[in-house]
């Protein structure tokens, strides 16, 4: 309706004239419902016009070719040792989910032990988070379909190969963590959910219990091993410690701060419902993950007082704050980004610094560091060892080293040794290079910006740009390795970069609050900043440039659009957060809050509404236009709904559409048997890549060069 507009601007006059929030008009409410007429109507009209936009393209079936050739190398994980057998994933390369190995050594001949394609004809259904018992026995591990962040979790003898006959329902956002007596696993489940649990709701997750589930028993005979019923929001995260003599319990509300509880645990002793519980840390201020124990000393990374994170030791029959032991002091600038205890008395530190990964070895007794891992500039992606074991694997990987696994027996060998180097056939790395830059941004904070290009890019302003950020939730964004983005840098000579703004962990939590709340706008500055030094540095033009982000970046792509709509030529936003006064409301968007701020809070609220892109979509003024944007969810995304993508398009459109200037299109796809991303098979992977490029070139005149 044409009135919202009118009203829209009236409105935002209005506001200024009185001091109470004005009510802010949302004529696309309809859409929040997923399962109506008028809302399943309109996805298929959105598709309706974006499918043959992106099907039309002439570079389409170039690019989906050279992906698919390029998106088949062999994929691995580190692999870890369980009994006497050693369980790795492969993928062979285009297999849409990974498969589970067990081989009885590093060189003997690997056996399928689980493979997740037997589950589904269009492999959308995927393996998420699994757990071994202690003494490798049972397999526990959680199935996802379509995307969805619900599990259900399913127990696999691994002498056998026999599948026990419960399957846990209504699990989310849980750890999977044996007793030491193999009897059975503590999980978070919503068992009061009402309706669907399929992924396509969009109803809030409340009441979260902390199960404990006896192996070939079924679920209705499991207990209630803790619960917070005056606390609906509160996730119950678990973990038995590595000694099996305590469950440690640590709820968290929302997206940081966590407290801590324990109670004792006896191997072979019923695990009863409503276990005692000591609380050791009562306060949400910090941040505690459970690294390891030594008798009743538990090991926490924690950013207490650390923004940059250290490693705490809490004696628990002695835990009054005071007597805390620092184990790991926090590094001055690198931040401690993990912690492994491996080989009895050591544990491995992974730092970030300047974006890069540090991999130390330290004594566990001292917090020494023993010994640096040789590491090249880059990630690592993958890590296994264990206390109990003196042999531990690393996955290393960069934007230009698709994977490089190594090993070390900290008992006999002096230096690691590459297991396994991955090779993409028809790659040759040597042809492009990365830098790291630092820009810097609206206030005058420098920020780091990897550039990859071919060797031979030269700085005219002639190659189209990608500018990838995310900004939030104290997440870092490094170095990766991406075929897609590799196709884009070598066969439309393209220029990749990736701007660590702030609000991600990239500096600890200086950086992360440097983003969050009422600073929310550097993180925004950062991104455009970063556009602005492509631009002014000759990597591109503004017309060339494509912005793109997901979930919380696919935020920070619809902010930029709005308040810069000049800068880009095109814009990607995935599952992106568009509604910024209602994000709470739906499955587990309450947890946001501490990033965004609650928007029933009137000054959050005035806050949000300032950048929110459903509230601030705007005929630019002159000529300029809004870039071509493509905004892509889909139908069981269930960690940020697709109503966000649906409001935002909607109002694009209805604001944008009919005026003569906008030549750039303004598109939506809504995949199907598809969610937020985690767990996608890679059929799926390959279209959406192919859908992204090709609306890139599409839209931005590219030829795609052989
Ligand atoms: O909501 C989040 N994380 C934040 C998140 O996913 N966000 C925050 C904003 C939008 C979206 C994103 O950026 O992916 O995690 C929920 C969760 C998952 C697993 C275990 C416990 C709790």
């Amino acid at each position: 309706p044409r009135w919202h507009v009118d009203n829209h601007v009236n409105l935002q006059a209005a506001r200024w004239v009185t001091s109470t929030p004005t009510p802010i008009s949302d004529p696309y409410r309809w859409l929040e419902d997923p399962d109506s007429p008028e809302t399943k109507a309109f996805v298929d009209a959105q598709n309706a016009i974006t499918k043959p936009y992106l099907t039309a393209c002439k570079a389409r079936d170039n690019i989906h070719d050279r992906l698919k050739q390029l998106w088949d190398f062999p994929k691995y994980s580190c692999p870890a040792k369980h009994g006497e057998k050693y369980y790795f994933y492969k993928n062979s390369g285009l297999q849409n989910q990974s498969v589970l190995y067990v081989q009885d050594t590093l060189e003997s001949e690997p056996k399928v032990f689980l493979d997740p394609n037997t589950f589904s004809e269009d492999g959308t259904v995927a393996i998420t988070s699994s757990s071994f018992t202690e003494d490798g026995s049972i397999f526990a591990y959680g199935l996802s379909k379509s995307g969805s962040d619900w599990r259900t979790i399913h127990f696999l003898n691994t002498h056998t190969s026999e599948k026990y006959s419960e399957i846990l329902e209504k699990v989310k956002f849980s750890s999977i963590t044996w007793t030491h007596d193999n009897r059975g696993i503590f999980y978070g489940q919503y068992r009061d959910q009402q309706g669907k649990t399929d992924g396509s709701e969009t109803l809030g997750n409340e009441n979260q219990k902390l199960c404990y589930h006896v192996v070939g028993t079924s679920q209705s005979d499991d207990v209630v091993a803790v619960e917070f019923p005056e606390e609906p929001l509160w996730r119950i995260g678990a973990q038995v410690s590595d000694c099996g003599n305590w469950l440690i319990v640590t709820p968290r509300k929302d997206c940081r701060d966590n407290l801590v509880y324990f109670t004792p645990l006896e191997k072979g002793k019923e695990v009863k419902n409503n276990l005692p519980l000591t609380q050791v840390v009562d306060k949400f201020e910090a941040d505690y993950e459970y690294v390891t124990n030594i008798d009743s000393k538990a090991v926490f990374r924690t950013n207490k007082n650390a923004p940059n994170y250290k490693l705490v030791a809490i004696d628990l029959l002695d835990y009054e704050q005071h007597k805390w032991v620092d184990l790991l002091p926090e590094h001055p600038e690198n931040v401690l980004d993990w912690a492994e205890a491996v080989d009895g008395d050591k544990f491995v530190a992974c730092y970030i610094q300047d974006v890069k990964n540090i991999l130390q070895l330290h004594c566990l007794n001292t917090g020494k560091v023993l010994r640096t891992f040789p590491l090249d500039l880059g990630t690592v992606v993958g890590f296994s060892g264990e206390k109990k074991y003196s042999e531990i694997f690393y996955q290393f990987t960069s934007f230009l080293t698709p994977g490089i696994i190594y090993t070390i027996d900290l008992k006999k060998e002096e230096e690691p040794r590459i297991l396994r180097e991955i090779k993409v056939k028809d790659f040759d790395a040597s042809l492009y290079k990365t830098s790291q830059i630092f820009y810097k941004s609206k206030d005058s904070t420098k920020v780091p910006m990897f550039i990859v290009t071919r060797n031979d890019a030269t700085l005219d302003g002639t190659m189209p740009g990608l500018l990838y950020g995310y900004g939030g939730f104290n997440a870092s964004i490094q170095p990766t390795f991406s075929v897609t983005r590799l196709v884009f840098i070598q066969h439309f000579n393209g220029v990749l970069a990736v701007a660590n703004v702030r609000g991600g962990g990239e500096y600890g939590e200086r950086w992360h609050n440097a983003g969050r709340f009422f600073n929310r706008q550097n993180a925004f500055d950062d991104f455009q900043y970063a556009a602005k030094y492509l631009v002014e540095n000759g990597y591109t033009t503004s017309a060339k440039l494509t912005i793109q982000g997901g979930s919380n970046g696919g935020l920070a792509v619809g902010v930029c659009v709005n308040q810069r709509p000049d800068l880009f030529g095109a814009a990607i936003a995935q599952v992106g957060v568009m509604d910024m006064l209602r994000f709470h409301k739906f499955t587990i968007g309450s947890a946001w809050v501490s990033d965004y701020g609650n928007p029933d809070d009137p000054k959050h609220f005035e806050n949000l509404l300032k950048y929110s892109p459903l509230h601030n979509v705007r005929i630019p003024q002159d000529d300029i236009q809004y870039p071509a944007m493509l905004l892509l969810t889909a139908d069981h995304d269930d960690r940020v709904v697709p109503l966000h993508t649906l409001k935002l398009i909607a109002t694009l459109q209805y604001t944008l559409g009919n005026v003569s200037k906008q030549k750039n299109p303004l598109f939506a796809k809504i995949d199907t048997k598809a969610g937020h991303g985690s767990g996608k098979p890679t059929m799926k992977m390959i279209e959406e890549s192919t859908d992204i490029l090709s609306f890139i070139a599409q839209s931005l005149g590219l030829e795609f060069k052989l």
